[in-house]
């Protein structure tokens, strides 16, 4: 079990307020977060709660205002190429292309990210085998498993070595077995690293086995936050992670307006997995 939390004075992320709209559209209605440095955190909510939207704030891919987001005691407003600097991400679209090796397309990161070109080739080889694919590294991506693709994208997200890596629905799409393998490399990542990781999955049973604690958001808000333990006895006793999750969002799976998005993604994946 990977539960603990560092140092309470140590802060990974700092979310104080944090709102985002797309229009008239609130996302992200007010969300105060705090991730420890080294922890597991998992942002859990039904499809259109405010995920994704709370994950391109933090990384910078959407502006926040000042005093919204710290990363590292950074604030992402004023710091955003040092704030990027030391997040690897992980996004649900695909990442990798297919026409390349799993060597090349993590050396593309490398480039991208800045990997100093001495250590370069050490690190890719690195990460490779830390994810379980140095023997597929000369396979163009396009030969690959699903659950391959998603390590190959885990290890562009690790290749610059960073000290926080979010990863949004990593294991999406992914059969059981393969879902193990890309956790598996994760936490041997993050045992060996002691990065932190913050991560949104749709999987409970991920969730509860992985995460240290876990924020259940629902239409732009942090509806419960607190370790698996703790939200599912604070529930009732004998309750599962599944029961918590419908108690906070009124049994709904999907917010009204969404399916398009859902179905586009859902498909998205299934076309990388065939
Ligand atoms: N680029 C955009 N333009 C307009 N509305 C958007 C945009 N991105 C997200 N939204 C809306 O903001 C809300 C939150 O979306 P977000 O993607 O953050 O949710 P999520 O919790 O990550 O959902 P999912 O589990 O489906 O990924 C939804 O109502 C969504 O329709």
């Amino acid at each position: 079990m990977n539960g603990e939390s560092g140092p309470a004075d140590r802060h990974a992320i700092v979310c104080r307020g944090l709102r985002h709209a797309f229009g008239d559209k609130v996302a992200v209605d007010g969300v105060d977060l705090d991730v420890a440095e080294g922890e597991i955190f998992g942002l859990l909510g039904p499809n259109g709660a405010g995920k994704t939207t709370t994950i391109r704030l933090i990384t910078t891919l959407l502006p926040a205002r000042p005093g919204m987001v710290e990363v590292f005691g950074l604030d992402v407003a004023r710091h955003r190429m040092a704030v990027r600097r030391a997040i690897g991400y992980l996004p649900q679209q695909l990442s990798a292309d297919a026409a390349l090796t799993g060597r090349e397309n993590v050396g593309l990161f490398a480039r991208l990210f800045d990997v100093p070109r001495r250590q370069r080739g050490e690190r890719v080889e690195e990460v490779l085998a830390a994810v379980g694919l140095a023997d597929a590294a000369e396979r163009r991506a396009q030969t690959y498993s699903g659950g391959m693709i998603r390590r190959l994208e885990l290890a562009q997200a690790l290749v610059s070595a960073p000290r926080l890596l979010i990863l949004d629905e990593p294991t999406i799409g992914l059969d059981p077995v393969a879902r193990d393998g890309v956790w598996e490399r994760i936490q041997e990542v993050r045992r060996a690293t002691g990065m932190t990781v913050l991560v949104t999955t749709h999987y409970m049973d991920e969730a509860d086995q992985h995460c240290g604690r876990i924020a259940l958001m629902h239409r732009g808000r942090v509806q419960a936050l607190g370790t698996p333990s703790e939200l599912k006895s604070g529930l009732e006793p004998g309750a599962t992670l599944e029961e918590v999750f419908r108690a906070y969002t009124g049994d709904r799976l999907d917010e009204p307006g969404d399916g398009f998005r859902d179905a586009r993604r859902t498909r998205r994946t299934a076309g990388r997995l065939g």
